[in-house]
C-alpha cells in the first residue's frame, strides 16, 4: 500500500477509535490523478438523508478540545480571536508530533498548497490586474503573526514546547521565515478546511428559515472537523451537508448518490479568483460567479482625466449614504443584462459624480440619491470610460490570452508553475470577458441615449431615499 493510502487507513482507524461512525457505503479515495488530493466517494447507492458519517465533537481539532486551552488563559485566546487562536492550537498540536491526539489527522492534511498565498511574484503577475491580488495580504499576515502570535508563544514557551530545556530558544525561532511559513500553512488549512462550528446549544439568533446572519457565523469558533473536511466541493454537484448535533457532527446525503459518485460539499457561489485564493484550484462551473472589480482608484483617475478634481463633498455624501467603497463588483450575468452586471452602487456613484454643483446641492438638501436603475447619458459615458480604463489595466487582451486554448494540465505535479499559470489565465480571461460585455453594453447605451439626447437629463422624480444600491451579493 502506498504511504498515501496507508495514511488514509490509519486516519480512518484513528477516527473510529475516537468514536466516529462511518458508513460502509463510502470510502476515502485517492484522487491525485485529477489533482484533487483525497475525496469521499460512494461505493454503494446512498439514499437521500442517509447518514454518511458522524464525528464526535471531542474529535474536532479546536481551541476548546486542545489541552493548550487548559494551560493558556482564556483571555489570551479571546484577545487573539478565533482564527489566530486556532492557528496557535494547530501549531502546538503539530509540533507535538506523535504525542498529539490529532497526529493521524495531521498526516492526511496537505503540506503543499496552490492557494495564492504560496505563489511566487512571477506566478502572481499572471493574474495581471485582477483585484484578487490585493486580497492575499501576505505581508500584513506576516506582521500579524509577528506582532500577535509570536509574543504569546514566547510568553508561554514552557507550556507551548512542553517544558523542553530549549523552549525559550525554540519560541524565539518561531519568528524565522520557515516558521512564519508554517503559520501560513496552518492559516491556509483553516481557510480551506475549517468549519464554523455551531455550539452544542446554539446561541445564535436564526431567522425563520433557520439561517444565522453572516456576522454571527463569523463569531462562531472555528474547528477542523476530521473527514468532513475530506469532501471536495462542487458548485453544481453538492450532495451532502454537515449537521450540528449535541454530541456529534453528522454528514448527511442531501440527495440520492449513486455508487461511484463523489460526495461533494459546497463552498458557496465564489468567483474563480476567490476559489483560487482560498482553495487553490478552479473549475469551469464556478465561472458564473466570476467578478471583475472596478477599484475606486481607477474611478478617481478616470474621473480626474475627463472631468477634473473629485469633489470631496460628493465623496463624503456618498460615504454617509453607504455608497462609497474601495471597489465595485461587476458580475457575470446570464443572459447578459447591464443592470444585473453593474453594481447599483457604482451607477449611483457615477450619477452623483457627474452632477453640477447646483444639482448636487439640490439632491443633498433633499437627502436623496439618484436611482440606480436609470443611467443617464453622461453617467453612461463616465462608466464607459471607467470600464475601458479598467480593461486597459490588464497587460494583455482576451484575444491574446485565448490565441491558444487554455487548459489546466492534469498530468503534472500538484504544485506546478504550469498549472498555476493556466489557472491565473482562466481567472483573468473570465474577468476580462465580463468587462468586455459591460463595455460593449455601455457603448450601446451611450449611442442610444445620445440619439435621444435631451431626455437624458434626470428629472427630480428620478431620485430615491438612502443607500439604494447595496453591494451585490456573491
Ligand atoms: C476541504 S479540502 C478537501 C479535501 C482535500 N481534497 C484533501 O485531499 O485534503 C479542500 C481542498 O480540496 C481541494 N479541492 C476541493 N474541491 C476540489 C475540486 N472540485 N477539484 C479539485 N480540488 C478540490 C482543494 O485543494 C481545496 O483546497
Amino acid at each position: 500500500m502506498s504511504s498515501f493510502n496507508s495514511a488514509s487507513q490509519e486516519f480512518l482507524v484513528w477516527l473510529s477509535k475516537s468514536g466516529a461512525e462511518v458508513s460502509e457505503n463510502l470510502k476515502l479515495q485517492d484522487l491525485r490523478e485529477i489533482q484533487a488530493g483525497r475525496g469521499v466517494v460512494a461505493v454503494k447507492d446512498i439514499a437521500e438523508d442517509e447518514l454518511l458519517f458522524r464525528i464526535p465533537r471531542s474529535s474536532i481539532l479546536s481551541v476548546e478540545n486542545s489541552i493548550l486551552s487548559k494551560e493558556i488563559p482564556k483571555a489570551t485566546f479571546e484577545h487573539l480571536g478565533p482564527w489566530l487562536s486556532l492557528i496557535l492550537v494547530m501549531l502546538y498540536e503539530y509540533q507535538n508530533g506523535d504525542a498529539s491526539n490529532w497526529a493521524p489527522y495531521f498526516r492526511v492534511l496537505p503540506s503543499e498548497f496552490n492557494t495564492l498565498m504560496f505563489w511566487s511574484r512571477e506566478e502572481l503577475e499572471e493574474l495581471q490586474a485582477s483585484a484578487v491580488r490585493s486580497k492575499i495580504g501576505k505581508e500584513s499576515t506576516d506582521e500579524t503573526f509577528k506582532n500577535e502570535l509570536l509574543p504569546v508563544i514566547e510568553e508561554c514557551a514552557d507550556i507551548f514546547f512542553c517544558g523542553a530545556a530549549d523552549a525559550k530558544q525554540r519560541a524565539a525561532a518561531m519568528g524565522q521565515p520557515h516558521n512564519l511559513q508554517l503559520m501560513h500553512k496552518m492559516g491556509t488549512l483553516i481557510m480551506a478546511y475549517a468549519f464554523d462550528v455551531e455550539p452544542a446549544e446554539s446561541i445564535k439568533n436564526v431567522d425563520e428559515e433557520g439561517y444565522a446572519s453572516e456576522e454571527e457565523d463569523e463569531d462562531l469558533p472555528k474547528g477542523m472537523v476530521p473527514l468532513a473536511d475530506m469532501l471536495n466541493a462542487d458548485a453544481d454537484r453538492n450532495n451532502a451537508r454537515l449537521f450540528y448535533e449535541e454530541n456529534f457532527l453528522s454528514m448527511k446525503a442531501l440527495k440520492p448518490i449513486k455508487a461511484g459518485e463523489e460526495i461533494f460539499n459546497d463552498y458557496g457561489p465564489l468567483p474563480r479568483s476567490d476559489l483560487l485564493r482560498r482553495y487553490g484550484y478552479i473549475t469551469d462551473n464556478y465561472a458564473p460567479y466570476d467578478v471583475a472589480e472596478l477599484p475606486l482608484d481607477t474611478i478617481s483617475r478616470v474621473f480626474q482625466d475627463h472631468n477634473g478634481i473629485l469633489d470631496e463633498q460628493k465623496l463624503e455624501y456618498l460615504d454617509e449614504h453607504g455608497v462609497l467603497d474601495s471597489g465595485y463588483d461587476i458580475t457575470a450575468s446570464e443572459p447578459f443584462a447591464l443592470y444585473k452586471s453593474l453594481s447599483p452602487q457604482l451607477i449611483v456613484l457615477a450619477e452623483v459624480l457627474i452632477l453640477s454643483d447646483e444639482e448636487f446641492n439640490r439632491l443633498k438638501a433633499r437627502g436623496k440619491l439618484p436611482k440606480p436603475d436609470k443611467v443617464t447619458l453622461e453617467g453612461a459615458k463616465l462608466l464607459h470610460e471607467m470600464v475601458k480604463a479598467r480593461i486597459a489595466e490588464y497587460a494583455t487582451s482576451v484575444e491574446e490570452d485565448t490565441r491558444e486554448p487554455v487548459t489546466i494540465p492534469l498530468n503534472d505535479k500538484y504544485v506546478s508553475k504550469e498549472r498555476r499559470i493556466a489557472m491565473a489565465k482562466l481567472v483573468r480571461i473570465g474577468e476580462k470577458n465580463i468587462l468586455k460585455s459591460v463595455e460593449r453594453a455601455l457603448a450601446a447605451r451611450v449611442q442610444e441615449l445620445g440619439a435621444t439626447n435631451g431626455t437624458s437629463k434626470r428629472s427630480r422624480q428620478d431620485t430615491e431615499d438612502g443607500a439604494s444600491g447595496k453591494k451585490q451579493k456573491r
